[in-house]
């Protein structure tokens, strides 16, 4: 990106400051203007490399109103404003800025920002530009490939997902015929799995009969599709065939206001190959050819392995993985505790280049605030009282690899300073330690708390927020995801019957229902506790069912005395649990092994059970002479 900055300012003192310091420090200012169509002005004149935006501006229109044009021409931009409030971050951050400075700011914050800024936006594109190059390289091999239309436009789902997600896809010749109804498509039914949908399917699915088609219009078809799949939006995109037929795509998705702008320009863009691989669709090999139909259900993709569900909130964020994975950039994973944020971590990793190398994760909540330094960093010898030995930290020991910082909102404002250096000059230095050390290490972050809030606080560092943010990916609530919460169960029903060698049970009807409909606060780490306790206390004859009633149903507030957080989950499990295994020692008598012994009532194994003996706190002979 070139060096030139565009200052929107309509104080005049506060402008001229800054066009000083931005020349001093090697930057052409290429405009100052004071309210929007000044600017736009100015923008019509000169491209530059980056906006400097007050919020506040003469005139009706504010800087939120420029950064929404700016946005759509891939300007990047710079919020200054004299106010941190969150109702302004909140609004300001709907506009997806590069940075926010607040004023007054010091010379270096300003120099930070704009340096921060230029590496997220030549970060984003590039990710932008090798991926679209790479899509346009599958549709002009698929287009000139011998295979059929159906496998085609598989490719064409898989390549193009990450770019313009969907949940169907389909394609056919307009308009509508009313003698051959010929329209194929692809319902996403896992992270990489799709269903073929034709006509067959589609009437299976939906119910039309054939008379029906005979009829059938463009906006029919499109309303049986939107009640059928569930969705909300959809992006169509007509092509020309040099015969002068008529072929569209059609992309539906299950989120309301999917496509947007951007979407439609990337179609734009790839236009001609769409054309292309249309034309080789509808040529040679006819729609309908009757070939072998790949009905893709191939198991999920390998790297998100143990990561269960297809709620397309779960496959969009599982894209953002995928796509931002083999590039370098700092990832920032948001969502709530238990969603899946350090599964999703490792998968980046596993996906990235740096696979074979080691993934480190930190808990900055776990450890004192005084260890922090020396964990993340390391210390020499004799750094300080009870430094014995020169210990590398983490970043060392992820050196090459991916360190995965978990809960970075709780980092205290010291280390925040001290992170941020070592993502700007990719150095560290040990406490103690007399020189920097170099290391080349991703970082992905994760963190549950809403850090606008937080910097509206000022209990985070707004340059590190920026800096972290650069690609975020947010999980969805399991509440978000009801119709996960089945395979979920039943994945960690056999998980846990595995591990604790039991058959595996089925899942009793109204368990199910009471599984499906809970709100769980604690996401998915709460419902495989459940499933874990369920397992454990079968009889190893009857279904599994649950041992105690939820506190929190769906739609009712969560009652407070009850359970409020993982660790009042956990603490009820535990009891329940405890109190159940005790009550068969005492009819047992404490006796374990053999017929009728405890192990073989709770249908487990001795040493399973003397170790979850162990961990509940149960003694054998205090039930002996019972
Ligand atoms: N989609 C999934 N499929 C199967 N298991 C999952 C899935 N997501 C999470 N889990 C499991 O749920 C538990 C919690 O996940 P994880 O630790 O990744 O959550 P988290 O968001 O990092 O939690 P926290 O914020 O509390 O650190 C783990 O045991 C993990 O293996």
């Amino acid at each position: 990106m070139n060096k030139s900055v565009l200052i929107v300012e309509d104080e005049f003192i506060v402008a001229n400051d800054l066009r000083l310091v931005l020349e001093k420090a090697g930057y052409k200012v290429t405009g100052i203007a004071a309210s929007v169509e000044e600017a736009e002005a100015e923008l019509r004149a000169n491209k530059p490399g980056i906006v400097l935006i007050d919020i506040r501006l003469k005139g009706k229109a504010t800087g939120i109103d420029l950064a929404k044009k700016l946005k759509s021409g891939d300007i990047p931009f710079v919020y200054l404003s004299a106010n941190s409030n969150q109702k302004i971050l909140e609004e300001a951050k709907v506009t997806e800025p590069y940075g926010f400075l607040v004023k007054p700011f010091r010379e270096k914050d300003l120099l930070l920002t704009l340096d921060i800024a230029r590496y997220r936006h030549q970060h984003s594109l590039e990710s932008k530009l090798r991926q679209e190059e790479s899509l346009r390289r599958v549709l002009a091999e698929t287009a000139i490939e011998s295979i059929s239309g159906e496998q085609k436009l598989l490719k064409l789902a898989r390549a193009i997902q990450a770019n313009l997600p969907f949940d169907l896809l389909t394609f056919g010749l307009r308009p509508l015929s009313n003698t051959s109804f010929n329209d194929i498509g692809y319902l996403r039914i896992g992270f990489d799995e799709y269903q073929f949908i034709g006509k067959k399917e589609l009437m299976t699915i939906t119910g039309i009969k054939e008379a029906a088609f005979a009829s059938m219009t463009d906006e029919g078809l499109r309303s049986v599709l939107f009640d059928s799949f569930n969705l909300q939006s959809y992006l169509v995109v007509p092509v020309t065939l040099d015969n002068g037929q008529s072929v569209h795509y059609a992309f539906y998705s299950r989120q309301r206001d999917m496509y947007q702008n951007d979407q439609i320009d990337l179609l734009g863009r790839l236009k001609n190959g769409l054309t292309d691989l249309a034309g080789s669709m509808t040529g040679r090999q006819s729609l309908s050819a009757g070939q072998a139909r790949e009905h893709h259900h191939a198991a999920a993709h390998p790297d998100f392995k143990g990561i269960i569900g297809n709620h397309h909130l779960l496959l969009s964020s599982l894209d953002l993985a995928a796509q931002v994975a083999p590039f370098n950039t700092s990832v920032l994973i948001l969502g709530e505790s238990g969603t899946g944020k350090e599964k999703v971590a490792q998968a980046i990793h596993s996906l990235s280049p740096r696979k074979n190398a080691a993934f480190v994760k930190l808990n900055c909540a776990a450890i004192p605030a005084t260890l922090v330094e020396s964990e993340l960093f390391g210390h020499e010898k004799g750094a300080f009282t009870g430094a014995t030995e020169k210990r590398k930290g983490k970043f060392e020991q992820a050196n090459g690899g991916t360190i995965f910082l978990d809960e970075i909102g709780e980092l205290p404002l010291d280390m925040q300073v001290k992170l941020l250096r070592v993502l700007q000059e990719k150095e560290i230095e040990p406490v103690g330690g007399s020189s920097p050390v170099k290391v080349d290490v991703r970082i992905v972050a994760a963190t549950n708390r809403n850090l606008e809030k937080e910097v509206g606080e000022g209990r985070f560092r707004l340059d590190l927020y920026y800096r972290l943010n650069v690609f975020p990916i947010t999980l969805p609530a399991l509440r978000e995801r009801r119709t996960d919460i089945q395979a979920l169960a039943t994945y960690f029903a056999e998980k846990y019957a595995n591990q604790f060698n039991k058959p595996v049970a089925a899942i009793g009807s109204s368990m199910m229902e009471e599984l499906v409909s809970y709100d769980w606060p604690g996401n998915i780490r709460e419902l495989e506790n459940i499933m874990e306790q369920a397992v454990v206390l079968n009889n190893g004859k009857s279904d599994l069912v649950l041992r105690q009633r939820f506190a929190a149903r769906a739609g009712e507030p969560t009652p407070k005395v009850t359970v409020n957080t993982m660790a009042d989950v956990k603490q009820v499990q535990r009891e329940t649990e405890r109190e159940y295994i005790i009550s068969i020692l005492r009819k047992t008598k404490g006796r374990i092994r053999g017929v009728d012994g405890a192990a073989e009532l709770l249908n487990m194994k001795p040493t399973t059970l003397e170790s979850k003996m162990a961990k509940l706190d149960i003694r054998r002979q205090d039930f002996t002479n019972s």
